[in-house]
C-alpha cells in the first residue's frame, strides 16, 4: 500500500430496510494512525436495495486497485471479510488488519477474515487476524460469516455445506434454509498441553475446576480447545451466590487472565450463569480482541465445562450480549455444533 493511497472510499451508501446492508462512503487513513488527518463521510444515499450494493461490490471487485471488503456480523461480533480466493497470501498485513479494526480511526471490527483457496483437500481456507494483529486459530462466528460470504461471493441460494481448512482443522458450516449456519465446529481437546494451560489436569487427564489464582484471589476454572484456548469459570471459589455475569468488571478482570502465566498462549475467557440446566448466559473477554458481543468458539467450550462440571446438559441455549447460540456437543461423534446468524451489514473500499 502506497504512502499517496492511504484512504479508505467507496461512492455513496445505500440502505434498503433495517437489516439491508449498506455501503459506506468515508475517507480515513490507513497507515497513518492517530495523529494523521482525517476526513469526513462526504455522500449518503438511502434507498438502493441490498441486491444492488451487493452486485456492485462482486461487479467492482477486480476492477480497481483497492481492497474491496464486506463488513458481516454474527451476533455483533463483527468481520471485514476480505475475498483473498486468488491467493494463499493474506491481502492485508496483521498491522494493517489492526489498523482496519480500530473503531476510532479504522473501519471498526473484532477482527479481518480471508477467504482462501482450498488446502488439505478442502473446499476453502480461513484464516483472521484478531483487532490486535494476532492470528487465532479459529473463530466460531466468523465461519458462520464466511460460509454466508461465499455463497454472496459464488451466488449461491438455498442450503449449501462447505469444507474449510483451518488452524483447527477441518470445520464444516451449512447455510440452512432460514439462513442460519450450522457449524460442524469439530471434536473439544481437554488435555492441558494442548489447550495450552499449565494447570494440572484434575480429571480424566482434563482440567476441570481447577483453581487459578488470579491476583490472589482463587478462580475455579475448567480449560477446552476448540482449536483456540478457552478457560470457562462459573466464578470465584470464595463467591457465595451464583456468578452474575452482568456485574462483572470485565475490563479489569479479563485482561488478567487472558494474560495468565497459567496460558502460555494467552487465553479467550468466558464467565458464565446457569440460567437452568439448558440454558446458559455468559460474557466474554477475547483474546488479542477484549470483550466482545460474542464468541462462537467461547459458547462452544463453555457447554463442554458446563457438561464436564455436571452442571448442564449436551444441547443448550447461550446467551450472549449479542444474542443466543444454540450449542450442542453430542455424544455419539464427540463433536460440537453451534447455530446461529450471519449477515452482511456494509459494503466498503480501501485504497491498496
Ligand atoms: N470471536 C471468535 C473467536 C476469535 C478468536 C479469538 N479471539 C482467539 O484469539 O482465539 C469466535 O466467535 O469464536
Amino acid at each position: 500500500m502506497s504512502p499517496a493511497a492511504t484512504t479508505l472510499f467507496a461512492a455513496a451508501a445505500t440502505v434498503a430496510a433495517p437489516t439491508a446492508p449498506f455501503r459506506a462512503c468515508v475517507r480515513l487513513p490507513l497507515r497513518g494512525g492517530p495523529g494523521a488527518p482525517r476526513r469526513a463521510v462526504t455522500s449518503m444515499a438511502v434507498s438502493t436495495p441490498r441486491s444492488a450494493a451487493a452486485a456492485s461490490f462482486l461487479e467492482r471487485r477486480e476492477s480497481e486497485r483497492a481492497l474491496h471488503f464486506v463488513k458481516y456480523q454474527g451476533l455483533g461480533n463483527d468481520f471485514i471479510m476480505v475475498d483473498n480466493r486468488d491467493s494463499s497470501v493474506p491481502k492485508v498485513t496483521p498491522e494493517e488488519a489492526a489498523k482496519l479494526c480500530d473503531r476510532n480511526f479504522g473501519i471498526g471490527a473484532d477482527g479481518v477474515i480471508f477467504v482462501m483457496p482450498g488446502s488439505n483437500g478442502a473446499d476453502y481456507t480461513m484464516r483472521i487476524f484478531n483487532s490486535d494483529g494476532s492470528e487465532p486459530e479459529m473463530c466460531g462466528n466468523g465461519v458462520r460469516c464466511f460460509a454466508r460470504f461465499i455463497a454472496e461471493l459464488e451466488n449461491l441460494q438455498g442450503t449449501h455445506s462447505f469444507t474449510i481448512h483451518t488452524g483447527a482443522g477441518l470445520i464444516i458450516p451449512e447455510i440452512q434454509s432460514d439462513g442460519q449456519v450450522k457449524v460442524d465446529m469439530g471434536e473439544p481437546i481437554l488435555s492441558g498441553p494442548d489447550i495450552p494451560t499449565k494447570l494440572q489436569a484434575t480429571k480424566n487427564k482434563a482440567v476441570v475446576q481447577a483453581e487459578l489464582d488470579v491476583e490472589g484471589r482463587p478462580w475455579h476454572v475448567t480449560c477446552v480447545s476448540m482449536g483456540n484456548p478457552h478457560c470457562v469459570t462459573f466464578g470465584a471459589k470464595d463467591l457465595e451466590q451464583v456468578l452474575q455475569v452482568d456485574n462483572l468488571k470485565l475490563s479489569e478482570i479479563g485482561p488478567k487472565f487472558e494474560h495468565h502465566e497459567m496460558f502460555p498462549a494467552r487465553t479467550n475467557t468466558e464467565y458464565v450463569q446457569v440460567l437452568s440446566h439448558s440454558h446458559l448466559k455468559m460474557r466474554v473477554w477475547e483474546r488479542g480482541a477484549g470483550a466482545t458481543l460474542a464468541c462462537g468458539t467461547g459458547a462452544c467450550a463453555v457447554v463442554v465445562a458446563a457438561v464436564l462440571e455436571g452442571r448442564a446438559e449436551r444441547k443448550c441455549v447461550v446467551d450472549l450480549p449479542g444474542g443466543p447460540l444454540k450449542i450442542e456437543w453430542r455424544e455419539d461423534d464427540n463433536h460440537v455444533y453451534m447455530t446461529g446468524p450471519a449477515e452482511a451489514v456494509f459494503y466498503g473500499s480501501v485504497a491498496h
